[in-house]
């Protein structure tokens, strides 16, 4: 072989056999280091000057992805906070109206007495704004959004309006007249907290509730058994409408033609007003038709009353078999509700033209995961906090749960139990691969963003409440943050002890024999 040096690179010449010249012997150690000494510090200087020019470039495409992660994240918030400022305007708009018609001025008048008008209510005391007072707040004025009479009224059926109620929660301050909106007073100086939203919240019926969705979990024999014995009494005894969903309805007339006044939807774009027609929802099943039951309400949710019929219930407070006393109570009310937090989630695709083509949002009750799917590699996960970076998630992936969901898929992967009535989002990681990734809980007003970079290895998949699989490529993000509309649930006794009794029951929190006192004395 000989070593020659064309443009600053040694080669060698190999003979067609693979055998090499051998070095004349003038080329000792020495010689041949010398030889070689100038043409590899070029090599050398070569690879210097072409790895710093990589990791310039490296570091240019890391801040324009950077620049582009924050100003996605940035959009994402300014399409949340708008969207919350159309929703107030809408409010203040119908207030405005209110004002004009003056409909509170007609104690319990009926709404559909009212139907070609704006339903709007007039502040009751002339005080606040609010028709119900400082420390409630009336359907009229949240639930509205949306509202559309829709023109395939159900079939042979009168347009029927929903049950106006008003929700209050106590106050101890509005007892001395030192009620306070702001969050935080400054009294001379010192401040204190004058409002909380984890108070216990009750939900007072202005007018009876008429129409009834009943949702039931599917193949199984109890429930429909039940499910039959339930509609029955509703429409004989409550005389109450009735809305199934188009495969129960199918199972009822297959049982008798009687049940023909069961009302359901043809179109999917009917479920989307279904929230304008219902008063109360009754599921009959577990967590699971709960669940199903907020997936159908894309916009406001009708107060829920969960039956259970499933093995662990943590949000099914009520007895399926006490049914009729369970509904004679809510029907009446006052009744205990927890409003039940859910995220809202964007995908936006790496191929979007711009920050607001994301696809349609998908509201969530438990939990939004993000996971490595059936790839064997580590997730890959940026996640940052509005513009904040939060973390790199590498592990089998990320959980951002509402605290309903704290119980659930979180509780497995190590992050706390959250009382549901308190608002945040827990950042719960699955299995990371590090020794101090503990788990966090965000404030409820944040943008979470977990972004796939594009130098992942593989897809991330993200599923909704367990279901609804989406392939996240790299460059792609999911962007989520609390939505405006909870899921009411009625209480059995109250959020906090419906809570207790969940955890106590559902999962046997710190169950241990007690210790017996005929141990070691503190004296010995
Ligand atoms: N490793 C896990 O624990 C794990 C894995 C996958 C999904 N999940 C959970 O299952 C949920 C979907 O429920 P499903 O009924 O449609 O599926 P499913 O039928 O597979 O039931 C999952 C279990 O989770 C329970 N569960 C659901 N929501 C709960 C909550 N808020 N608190 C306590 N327990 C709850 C259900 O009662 C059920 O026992 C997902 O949202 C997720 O939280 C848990
Ligand atoms: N009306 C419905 N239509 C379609 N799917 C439904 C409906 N109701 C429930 N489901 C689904 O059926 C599954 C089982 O429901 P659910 O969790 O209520 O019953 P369960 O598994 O018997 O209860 P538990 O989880 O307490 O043991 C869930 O995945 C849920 O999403």
């Amino acid at each position: 072989m000989s070593p020659r040096q064309e443009n600053g690179i040694v080669s060698c010449s190999l003979h067609e056999n693979g055998t090499s010249d051998p070095l004349p012997l003038a080329y000792s150690e020495k010689a041949v280091q010398e030889m070689l000494q100038l043409p590899l510090e070029g090599i050398d200087n070569n690879l210097v000057e072409f790895s710093e020019a990589m990791r310039t470039v490296a570091k240019a495409l890391r801040r324009a992805a950077e620049g582009k992660t924050s100003a996605q994240a940035e959009a994402a918030e300014w399409k949340r906070k708008f969207e919350l400022e159309k929703s107030r305007n809408l409010q203040l708009e119908r207030k405005a109206i209110s004002s004009v018609n003056s409909c509170c001025d007609l104690p319990n008048k009926r709404t559909s007495d009212l139907a070609d008008q704006p339903e709007v209510c007039l502040p009751a005391n002339g005080k606040n704004g609010h028709c119900c007072g400082a420390n409630g707040i009336c359907n009229h004025e949240v639930l509205r959004d949306g509202e559309v009479r829709s023109d395939s009224e159900p079939v042979n059926k009168k347009v029927v309006k929903k049950a106006s109620f008003k929700l209050s929660w106590n106050s101890e301050g509005s007892k001395g007249n030192q009620y306070k909106h702001d969050v935080v007073s400054f009294d001379r100086g010192n401040i204190s907290t004058t409002e909380r939203s984890s108070k216990q919240i009750f939900l007072k019926w202005d007018s009876n509730p008429q129409t009834v969705l009943v949702l039931t979990k599917p193949n199984s024999d109890s429930v429909k058994l039940l499910c039959s014995e339930l509609v029955r009494w509703l429409k004989d005894q409550k005389k109450l409408n009735i809305y199934v969903e188009p495969r129960v309805r199918s199972e009822l007339l297959d049982e008798s033609s009687s049940f023909n006044f069961v009302q359901t939807w043809k179109e999917d774009e009917e479920v989307l007003l279904l929230h304008t027609k219902v008063d109360l929802v009754v599921t009959l099943g577990g967590d699971g038709t709960v669940l199903w039951a907020a997936s159908l309400f894309k916009g406001p949710v009708p107060p829920v009353v969960p039956l259970s019929m499933g093995s662990l219930g943590f949000m099914t407070a009520f007895h399926s078999e006490q049914y009729k006393e369970s509904l004679d109570s809510v029907l009446q009310g006052p009744v205990s509700i927890t409003l039940r937090h859910r995220l809202q989630c964007y995908v936006i695709r790496e191929t979007a033209k711009h920050e607001f083509d994301t696809e349609e949002p998908i509201l969530v009750l438990n939990e939004v995961t993000i996971d490595r799917g059936i790839s064997s590699y580590l997730t890959n996960l940026e996640c940052y906090c509005d513009n904040t970076f939060v973390t790199c998630v590498q592990g089998d992936g990320l959980i951002l749960s509402t605290t309903s969901g704290s119980t659930a898929y979180s509780l497995a992967a190590g992050g706390s139990m959250v009382h549901p009535q308190v608002p945040g989002i827990l950042f719960t990681p699955i299995c990371p691969h590090s020794l101090s990734f503990r788990p966090l809980i965000l404030p409820e007003h944040v943008t979470v963003r977990v972004q796939v970079p594009f130098n992942s290895r593989s897809s991330a998949w993200a599923s909704f409440d367990g279901k609804d699989r989406k392939q996240l490529n790299p460059g792609d993000a999911l962007i989520c943050s609390m939505a405006p509309w909870p899921v009411p649930t009625a209480c059995q006794v109250d959020s906090t002890s419906d809570f207790l009794r969940s955890i106590h029951e559902g999962l046997h929190w710190n169950l241990r024999k007690i210790q017996n006192s005929d141990g070691p004395s503190s004296s010995t």
